[in-house]
C-alpha cells in the first residue's frame, strides 16, 4: 500500500466514518482524518484496514461544497487523483480527491464492493440466512404467537390464530373464568406488535390487576406496558409533553384513572390507538335508560382504537341488555338495536340446526332438499345461496360449505365477535368439593337476624355491632380453629366487604396467630400486591389471604387449593369469580370449597339453592345469571323468610329442572354456536401442529450461536438445555440487543422455561433474536462477500454473482400492505453468459464450496472486473424483476380476494342494518384501490451481492 498525503481512503471495519484523507506517513505508519465525523485514526501501514477510493468514469461523486458532477476521466498524478466532469449546469470541473465530500456512505451492496469493503463470507452467509428467517417467520402461520412463555393449549392457540389473521380484531373474549384470557389477549396483542399491525397498545384493567397485567405481559410476553396513572401523566405534562399518553407505545391504566379524570379520558382518547384491551368488561353497566360512566369512557375509547379486545368471563352478568352493549362497542354496524337483538337471540335453534345440517356427513342430501335451501335463503338471502351453489359444483366444494357457515354464524349468531370456551371443551381441568360447615347462629341476635334486611342476614357482622363481632360471630371461630388444623396449607378466603376482611385479618392474625394477609380495595395498588406476593411466597409466606369481593377477580390465586367463602353473593356469577381464582389452569389439586353458615338463616338457604338447585359450586354454571332472574322473587322470598319449607322445596327442584332445560336449549341455540365459532378441533389441532413445527429450535440455536460468534458474543454451556450468554473482550457492537453487561442464561425449551422464570426463553420472537436480525439487516455487514469455488464443470476464472434482493413497496401504513406482500427476498445466482444458476448452486450448496480469498487479492479482482461485476448486477436485476412481477401478481390476487370479501360481508349486512352507511363501503372500496396501486409500484433492491470466481 502506497499511502500519499491527500489521498482518500476508506475504512473497512468503520465505514461509518466517511471518506478519509491521508494526512501524513511517518516510520511506517499513516494518519487518517475523517472530516465527516472528526475522527483521526493512525494505522500501521502494513496491515491497514483501509481502501482506496477511486470513483471511476460515469459515476456521480459530489464536492465538498456539494456540487454533484459525473465523472468523464480520472487523472492521476504522484499518486494523487483527479476527476474531471460536467455539473448540473453544465460546466466542466477539474476536482482534486482531497475536496470530495466526506460524508459520503458506502452502504449500498455494490458502492461498498467497489470501495473494497468485502466482509467474511459467514457474514454474508448471515445476512442471507436472516433474510430467509425473516421471510419464514413473517410467512408462518403462527407468527406473532410463537414467542409466548405458555403452554399450547389448543383453545387459547384457536382463538389467537383466529383472531390473528383478522384486520384489527374486535372480539370479546368470553372463557369462563380461568381459561387464560389474558393469556389469549396477550398472544393477541403479540401478534398484532410482531406483524406490525399495531404499534400503539392501551390495556385498560380494574385496579386490583393492574400489577398482574404488567407481570403477565413482561415474563409471558416480553412485552414493556408502561403504567400510566395521574402522577405520572402528570409528571410527563410537566416536563412538556402535550399529551402524556403519546409518550409511550404501550400503555396500561386502571379504568379509574379515566372515570376520575376527565382530563386524561380526553387526552387518552385523542391519543389514538391502535389495540385497545379492556379487561373484567361487564363492569361496563349499560341499558338503553341508563349508561354508566365506565361505559362513556370505554365508549369514547372503543370510537377511536381500531382493535377493541374485551374480556370477561361473565358476559351476562349485568343482563344481556349489558351483553349486548358490550357486543355493540365491538361492532356497532351489526349490534344496534338491543330489541332485534334479544329477538335473534331466541331465534338461534333454526340457524344452529341449519349449521349442523351443513356440518353433517350427509350435507349434499341436504342441499339437494328445495326445503333446505328456501330456509338458508331466509338467512343468507338469494345472491348468497346462488353463490353457495355455484361453488359446491367447483374444485372445493367443501371451502364454500365452511363459508356458508361462517355467514350464518357472522350475521345470525353472535358470530365472530364473542369467542367463548368453556371447561367442558378444554380438558384437564380439576374437580371442584363442597364442605358446608353448619354454625349455630349467636342466640341473643336471633331475634334480630329474622328483621334482619336481606343484605345484612347473609352478612350478619354487620348486625353483631363493630367492636363485638369478632367474639360474637361463630364464623370467626371456626375459622381460627379450622385454620389451625391446617397450617401446612394454604387458604384463600373470600367475603363481600373490605371492613369485614380488615376486621377478620387483624383478628386473626393478632388474637390467633395465624400468619394472614389482607387484599380489598382501600389499599394502594402496592400494597394489594404485596399482600398477594405475601400470600404466594411458598416459604414464608401467609397462610392465608382474605380478600374482599375484589380480590375476587381475575387474580390467580391456584397455588392454593383451599377456598373458604365466608358469605356467599346473590350473583351466580360473582359466585363462579370467586372459586375461579383457585379453579384455574394451573390448579394441581382438585378445588375444596368450605362455607361456614347459621343453621336455619338466609345463608343457608341461598347455599341450599347454589348447591341443591344450581349445582354452582361442584359445576360450572354457565346459565347462572338467567336461571338467577327466572326464580328471583321466589328465591327471594326463601331468603327473606316468608316462604314454608315446602316451597323452598319446590324452589330447589325448579332451579334444577329449569337449569336443565335452559342449559340444554342453550346448548341448541346460542351457546352451540358461540362453542362452534369458539373451538374446532381439527383447526386447532393444525395449530398446535403448525406451532411446534415452527418453533424450530434447533435452527435457531444454531442460527444464535453463529450471530453470537460474528458479533463477539460469549456463550457458555450452563447444562443440556440451556446456555450462559454474555458480553465478550471483542465484540462488534457495543450493545448487543436485550444481552445486560452481566449477561443472562437462555433457554430454546419451551418445557424449562415454563418452570423456570429465571431463565430467559429464546425464541424466533424474543427481542434479543429479533434484535440482532434488525441489527444485521439495519447494518451493513456482509452485504458483500467474495470467494472462490471449485466445481469441475464450471471453467476456472468464470465469474459468477450471487445476488440477494428484497421486494419494496411502500403505501400508508393504515392500509396495513404487509398483509399482502411480507418481506420477500429472491435471490439470484448468474454467470457472464447470462445462465441463471440460483437453483444449481443454491445457498446450501454454495455454503458448503465456497473457499475464502485474501481480501487484498480480493479488492485487486473487483477493480479489474468491475465492468464484468456491473453486467452480472444487471442480469441479476433482470431476473429478479421477473420473479418480483409474480410475487406481486399474487399479493395482488390475495389482496383483492380478501378485499372483496369484506366488502361483500358489509354489503350483507347493510341490507339487513339500516346503520351500515355508504361511506364505510365506499372506503374498503378505496383501500382496495389503494392498495392495488401501491402493489403496482412495487420495486427490487439489492441486499447483498457475493462475487464468486470459479477456481
Ligand atoms: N397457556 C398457558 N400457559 C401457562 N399458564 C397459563 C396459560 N394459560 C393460562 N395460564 C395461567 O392460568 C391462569 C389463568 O389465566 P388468566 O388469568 O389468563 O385467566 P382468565 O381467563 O383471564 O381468568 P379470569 O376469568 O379470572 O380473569 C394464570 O395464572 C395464567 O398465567
Amino acid at each position: 500500500m502506497l499511502f500519499v498525503p491527500g489521498q482518500r481512503w476508506v475504512s473497512n471495519t468503520e465505514s461509518e466514518l466517511g471518506l478519509g484523507i491521508v494526512v501524513e506517513v511517518m516510520n511506517r505508519r499513516v494518519d487518517i482524518s475523517f472530516p465527516a465525523s472528526g475522527e483521526r485514526r493512525t494505522y500501521a501501514v502494513d496491515n491497514a484496514p483501509l481502501n482506496r477510493v477511486r470513483y471511476e468514469v460515469g459515476q456521480q461523486v459530489s464536492t465538498a461544497d456539494e456540487q454533484s458532477f459525473t465523472v468523464s476521466e480520472v487523472i492521476e498524478e504522484r499518486h494523487c487523483l483527479f476527476y474531471r466532469g460536467l455539473n448540473e449546469q453544465g460546466e466542466t470541473l477539474t476536482v482534486p480527491e482531497l475536496e470530495l465530500n466526506s460524508f459520503v456512505q458506502f452502504s449500498k451492496p455494490q458502492d461498498r464492493l467497489f470501495a473494497g469493503q468485502i466482509d467474511k463470507n459467514r457474514a454474508f452467509q448471515l445476512r442471507c440466512e436472516t433474510l430467509e428467517h425473516i421471510r419464514h417467520q413473517q410467512l408462518s402461520a403462527v407468527r406473532g404467537l410463537l414467542g409466548a412463555r405458555v403452554q399450547l393449549l389448543p383453545h387459547q392457540l384457536y382463538i389467537a390464530s383466529e383472531t390473528a389473521n383478522r384486520f384489527a380484531p374486535r372480539v370479546l373474549l368470553a372463557d369462563e373464568v380461568g381459561l387464560g384470557k389474558t393469556i389469549e389477549a396477550g398472544l393477541v396483542i403479540h401478534h398484532q406488535l410482531m406483524t406490525g399491525r399495531a404499534s400503539r397498545v392501551l390495556i385498560v384493567v380494574p385496579d386490583s390487576l393492574v400489577h398482574q397485567w404488567l407481570v403477565e405481559m413482561l415474563r409471558r410476553f416480553n412485552l414493556y406496558f408502561s403504567i400510566f396513572d395521574a402522577q405520572r401523566c402528570q409528571a410527563l405534562t410537566e416536563s412538556g409533553a402535550d399529551n402524556p399518553f403519546e409518550e409511550a407505545q404501550l400503555v396500561l391504566c386502571s379504568l379509574s384513572t379515566f372515570t376520575e379524570h376527565q382530563d386524561l379520558h380526553q387526552q387518552a382518547v385523542a391519543a389514538r390507538w391502535d389495540l385497545m384491551v379492556v379487561d373484567e368488561a361487564h363492569h361496563l353497566a349499560w341499558s338503553p335508560e341508563q349508561v354508566s360512566p365506565a361505559y362513556q369512557c370505554v365508549e369514547a375509547l372503543a370510537q377511536t382504537a381500531q382493535g377493541l379486545l374485551l374480556l370477561t368471563a361473565t358476559p351476562e352478568q349485568l343482563g344481556i341488555e349489558s351483553h349486548f352493549s358490550r357486543l355493540r362497542l365491538l361492532d356497532p354496524d351489526r349490534y344496534y338495536d338491543v330489541e332485534k337483538f334479544i329477538a335473534e337471540e331466541q331465534n338461534y335453534q333454526p340457524v344452529n340446526e341449519l349449521v349442523q345440517k351443513l356440518m353433517a356427513d350427509s350435507v349434499a342430501e341436504h342441499i339437494a332438499a328445495p326445503a333446505f335451501i328456501s330456509q338458508l335463503t331466509q338467512y343468507l338471502g338469494d345472491s348468497a345461496v346462488a353463490h353457495l351453489q355455484q361453488e359446491l359444483q367447483g374444485a372445493e366444494p367443501q371451502q364454500a360449505i365452511n363459508h356458508a357457515i361462517e355467514l350464518l354464524l357472522d350475521q345470525h349468531g353472535t358470530g365472530r365477535v364473542l369467542f367463548r370456551n368453556t371447561r367442558s371443551s378444554v380438558a384437564g381441568f380439576p374437580d371442584r368439593h363442597l364442605h358446608t360447615h353448619p354454625l349455630t347462629a349467636p342466640s341473643e341476635y336471633t331475634a334480630q337476624l329474622a328483621q334482619a334486611e336481606l343484605s345484612d342476614s347473609l352478612r350478619p357482622e354487620t348486625l353483631l355491632g363493630d367492636e363485638q363481632w369478632l367474639t360474637i360471630d361463630p364464623r370467626v371461630q371456626w375459622l381460627s380453629g379450622w385454620l389451625r388444623e391446617r397450617r401446612s396449607h394454604k387458604v384463600l378466603v373470600i367475603c363481600a366487604r373490605a371492613e369485614t376482611a380488615l376486621d377478620l385479618e387483624l383478628h386473626l392474625r393478632l388474637k390467633e396467630g395465624v400468619q394472614s394477609a389482607v387484599f380489598h380495595e382501600g389499599l394502594s395498588l402496592v400494597a394489594r400486591d404485596r399482600a398477594a406476593a405475601y400470600f404466594s411466597d411458598d416459604e414464608d409466606g401467609a397462610q392465608v389471604l382474605i380478600c374482599s369481593e375484589i380480590g375476587s377477580e381475575g387474580r390467580n390465586f391456584q397455588f392454593a387449593h383451599h377456598l373458604v367463602l365466608f358469605d356467599l353473593p346473590l350473583n351466580p356469577d360473582l359466585l363462579e369469580q370467586r372459586i375461579g381464582r383457585l379453579d384455574r389452569i394451573g390448579q394441581r389439586h382438585d378445588v375444596q370449597i368450605h362455607c361456614p353458615y347459621y343453621q336455619g338463616s338466609a345463608q343457608e338457604t341461598l347455599l341450599r339453592w347454589y348447591h341443591e338447585g344450581l349445582n354452582a359450586f361442584e359445576k360450572t354454571c354457565p346459565a347462572g345469571n338467567n336461571i338467577y332472574q327466572q326464580v328471583e322473587a321466589e328465591l327471594l322470598a326463601c331468603l327473606r323468610g316468608e316462604a314454608t319449607d315446602q316451597q323452598l322445596a319446590q324452589l330447589l327442584s325448579h332451579t334444577q329442572q329449569i337449569s336443565e332445560q335452559t342449559l340444554a336449549a342453550l346448548q341448541q341455540g346460542r351457546d352451540r354456536l358461540v362453542e362452534l365459532n369458539s373451538f374446532n378441533e381439527a383447526k386447532a389441532e393444525r395449530v398446535v401442529a403448525a406451532f411446534i413445527a415452527e418453533e424450530r429450535r434447533h435452527e435457531l440455536a444454531k442460527y444464535m450461536e453463529q450471530v453470537f460468534d460474528l458479533f463477539g458474543v460469549d456463550q457458555e454451556e450452563h447444562s443440556a438445555l440451556s446456555t450462559v450468554i454474555h458480553p465478550g473482550d471483542h465484540m462488534l457492537c457495543h450493545n448487543f440487543p436485550g444481552l445486560p453487561e452481566d449477561g443472562m442464561t437462555a433457554t430454546y425449551q419451551r418445557e424449562l422455561a415454563l418452570s423456570r422464570e429465571d431463565i430467559q426463553f429464546l425464541t424466533w420472537e424474543h427481542p434479543m433474536v429479533t434484535g440482532a436480525m434488525d441489527m444485521i439487516l439495519g447494518g451493513e455487514l456482509g452485504n458483500t462477500a467474495l470467494a472462490t469455488i471449485k466445481l469441475p464443470p464450471i471453467k476456472p476464472g468464470t465469474l459468477m454473482l450471487e445476488a440477494v434482493f428484497t421486494v419494496q413497496c411502500t403505501a400508508p401504513p393504515q392500509l396495513q400492505l404487509h398483509r399482502y406482500l411480507p418481506l420477500t427476498t429472491i435471490r439470484i445466482v448468474v454467470d457472464a453468459n447470462n445462465n441463471d444458476l440460483s437453483n444449481i448452486l443454491s445457498a446450501q450448496r454454495l455454503a458448503k464450496l465456497v473457499a475464502k480469498v485474501p481480501k487484498r487479492v480480493g479488492q485487486d479482482l473487483v477493480r479489474q472486473t468491475r465492468k464484468d461485476i456491473l453486467a452480472l448486477i444487471e442480469q441479476a436485476e433482470t431476473l429478479a424483476t421477473a420473479q418480483q412481477q409474480d410475487i406481486v401478481a399474487s399479493a395482488q390476487q390475495n389482496m383483492l380476494q380478501q378485499q372483496t370479501e369484506e366488502t361483500e360481508r358489509l354489503k350483507a349486512l347493510a341490507q339487513r342494518n339500516p346503520n351500515i352507511r355508504q361511506e364505510e363501503i365506499d372506503f374498503q372500496l378505496q383501500a382496495t384501490d389503494m392498495l392495488s396501486a401501491a402493489l403496482q409500484q412495487a420495486r427490487i433492491k439489492l441486499e447483498a451481492v457475493r462475487l464468486l470466481v470459479a477456481v
